[in-house]
């Protein structure tokens, strides 16, 4: 257990997935965590359930070791002005799980050596398994350590340079939804041929688990498993081959690549 506070300006649905995967893993108790959102009303539950919730940033900021900023990147310029008079540069450590924000453009908007490491989770934070990149440009080792430990409980997390944090990005955290998605019409399938839809969702999502699984848990190359699957003549390089006269791999790699495009320009320095 952390003995820490931490405020998470922007508990919407990352900054909430977060709080909720450090409360589930036992590294924080919810009295631990300040939640900031400006219709603090829709955090009456969390309220409920121990943590602190507040439309205060300021005051939150003011009794936090750690500050997470989980807002939307046009929105972090207005929340930086009502910060900064409370910021204690010297014992606070900021981290941004912002897309398209750099950690200099935070020190540059702020005017202020702020020490900031950036995170890119996704929201399967939630139930402790997220893949996390963190980047950070000059941050220190043990801090580094300290967000890398934090980021371990809720999942997977690797360190990258910071200008591979727009791909981890389109990659990671739009990824969930792009595999969901591809489970989604998998399950679509299936009820065209003969599930009911709530059956046919819990069979496409274990097959995707498990699929999943044999890459991480056997180390393995996906054509490896695929060449298991596919026996001659059969059915499965039948489905896969009509998948790929139709584009599938070229849309997902073309989804990616746009995502990841439009992760670069999503904020405005001038606000
Ligand atoms: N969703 C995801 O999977 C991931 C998102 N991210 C990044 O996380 C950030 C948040 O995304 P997401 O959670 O999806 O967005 P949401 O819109 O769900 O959350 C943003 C939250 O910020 C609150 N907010 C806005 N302005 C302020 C303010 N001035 N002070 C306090 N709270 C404020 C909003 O609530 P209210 O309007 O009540 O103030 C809202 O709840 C983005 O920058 C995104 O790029 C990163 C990784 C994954
Ligand atoms: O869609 C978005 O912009 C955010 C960033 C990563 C996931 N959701």
């Amino acid at each position: 257990m952390q003995a820490k506070h931490i405020a998470i300006l922007g508990s919407g649905n990352i900054g909430l997935s977060l709080a909720k995967g450090l409360v589930k893993a036992q590294q924080y108790q919810p009295q631990q965590i300040t939640l900031t959102r400006r219709n603090v009303a829709a955090l009456n539950d969390l309220a409920n359930q121990g943590y602190q919730t507040t439309a205060d940033n300021a005051a939150a900021v003011a009794q936090a070791d750690i500050i997470v900023l989980a807002v939307l990147p046009q929105q972090l310029n207005k929340l930086l002005d009502e910060i900064k008079p409370n910021i204690q540069t010297e014992k606070q450590l900021f981290i941004s799980v912002i897309s398209g924000v750099s950690c200099e453009d935070i020190r540059q908007y702020l005017g202020m050596d702020v020490q900031v490491i950036r995170a890119m989770p996704n929201t399967a934070i939630a139930i402790g398994h997220s893949m996390t990149c963190i980047a950070a440009d000059r941050a220190d080792a043990e801090n580094l350590q300290l967000v890398k430990s934090m980021f371990d409980t809720v999942g997977i997390s690797i360190q990258i340079n910071e200008e591979l944090m727009t791909s981890a990005t389109a990659l990671c955290a739009c990824g969930v939804a792009f595999f969901l998605r591809s489970i989604r019409a998998a399950s679509q399938g299936g009820t065209e041929i003969g599930f009911h839809a709530h059956d046919a969702l819990k069979m496409a999502a274990q097959t995707a688990k498990g699929a999943a699984d044999l890459l991480l848990q056997l180390a393995s190359h996906p054509e490896q498993e695929i060449d298991k699957v596919t026996s001659p003549k059969g059915c499965t390089i039948a489905g896969l081959n009509e998948m790929e006269h139709n584009g599938f791999s070229s849309a997902m790699i073309k989804g990616i690549k746009l995502s990841a495009d439009k992760a670069g320009v999503l904020y405005k320095k001038e606000g």
